[in-house]
């Protein structure tokens, strides 16, 4: 696949099978796809090598893998594929804003009682042989328009901000609906170019200001503070020690450092790594990872239970991972996280938040609410207050 750099997002622009958009530029599938026969994560290795021994010169899978490790991902390689090199972009035209009709599952109030449920159940455990030290859990918030939802503007609204992935990728129709899974996310799961491999976990928020005294105070509180600290140093230390075994060199020479997206404040380590065995693709390594404490928790079984039992909706695609691979091994996955799934006039957002004991069951209400923004705002929804 040729780098074409273009000027024009005309053909961004178009609906595509799906994309992926970033300040690196953008990888665009065109066209229908053949789907990858359908597993878990733990069979996606092989799968994805013995799709690229009979593949076309140039084939990319692309696609989604759910946040359930035994339930099927769903991965689409299209007729033609494209990487963009980065081009300015040009704003987003304004489209049609329709009539929105919201219904959070949970609001604020439901969500903070989950968080004393959990706190409580870490409480009782503390000191424990497998006591629960971490758990994620998140909220949705459905909302539907009076006409259907239209993705391209959107995904062109989700890439706007440089410090983010904008994605679009199908999923499996649910009732004859088709279905798409679109957001803006900030966090690299896995990156692969021939041996060099790159992860970059987030864990820690703040929810950005706009005066920008108030903005570097937030930033800087979330630096010192000591839970977030230890919120996000499970999630580096579990990436190091899964990726261990498959590289020869690893580290994270910058250690954890403030990052931020137009909404978020986040605590970010990036993790760089040499491949001890070249042929381990991209696609292997994410599923090898996921979910990671980013999105689940520590025990990772038993916090994937509890989430299953103290979450009213279904998870499915969100907290999952989002991202495509080709014949070389090479490719880029990231976290499902800032994203809705679209069906017809439906979009359903969802957000979470890392419980750690110490954690505040408002101020963590609060954190979901601010990671709604991205999606909020390129949809074009108000909330009536800041806090859904
Ligand atoms: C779970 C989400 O975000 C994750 C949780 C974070 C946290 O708890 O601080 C930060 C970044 C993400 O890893 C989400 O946005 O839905």
């Amino acid at each position: 696949m040729a780098m074409v750099a273009e000027r024009n997002n005309a053909a961004a622009r178009s609906i595509p099978c799906f994309a992926f958009r970033n300040a690196g530029g953008a990888v665009l599938g065109e066209g229908p796809g053949t789907v990858l026969p359908r597993g878990p994560a733990a069979t996606l290795g092989a799968r994805t090598a013995a799709f690229f021994r009979d593949a076309p010169p140039g084939a990319v899978l692309a696609g989604a893998m759910p946040f359930g490790r035994e339930a099927a991902d769903y991965l689409v390689s299209p007729h033609t594929s494209r990487r963009l090199a980065p081009a300015a972009a040009d704003p987003a035209p304004p489209g049609d804003t329709p009539r929105w009709r919201l219904r959070h599952e949970p609001d604020a109030a439901g969500y903070a009682a989950s968080v004393r449920r959990v706190l409580g159940i870490m409480a009782q455990e503390a000191g424990t042989a497998d006591a629960l030290t971490k758990i994620v859990l998140s909220r949705s918030l459905v909302a539907e328009a009076d006409a259907p939802i239209g993705t391209a503007l959107l995904l062109e609204r989700l890439s706007a901000d440089p410090a983010v992935t904008g994605f679009l990728v199908p999923l499996p129709p649910r009732d004859g609906t088709a279905r798409l899974l679109t957001g803006a996310t900030p966090e690299l799961l896995l990156s692969r170019r021939g041996a060099r491999v790159l992860s970059h976990p987030l864990a820690g928020s703040a929810r950005r200001q706009a005066d920008p005294a108030g903005d570097r105070a937030a930033a800087e509180a979330l630096f010192r503070s000591d839970k977030d600290q230890r919120e996000h140093a499970i999630v580096a230390e579990f990436i190091l020690d899964t990726l261990a075994p498959f590289c020869a060199v690893l580290a994270a020479p910058a250690g954890t450092q403030l990052t931020s997206t137009r909404s978020m404040w986040h605590l970010g380590t990036r993790i760089e790594g040499e491949l001890r065995d070249p042929s381990v693709g991209a696609a292997e390594l994410a599923a090898a990872l996921h979910p990671t404490p980013a999105v689940c928790g520590v025990p990772r079984d038993k916090a994937a239970r509890l989430i299953g039992e103290i979450e009213r909706h279904d998870r499915d695609f969100y907290a999952g991972a989002v991202g495509w691979c080709d014949a070389a091994g090479d490719g880029d996955w990231y976290v499902s996280i800032r994203c809705a799934e679209i069906a017809g006039n439906t979009a359903r957002l969802y957000a979470g938040a890392g419980i750690v004991p110490g954690s505040d069951p408002g101020a963590e209400a609060d954190e979901t609410a601010a990671k709604y923004g991205a999606l909020l705002e390129a949809l074009g929804i108000r909330m009536k207050d800041d806090s859904p």
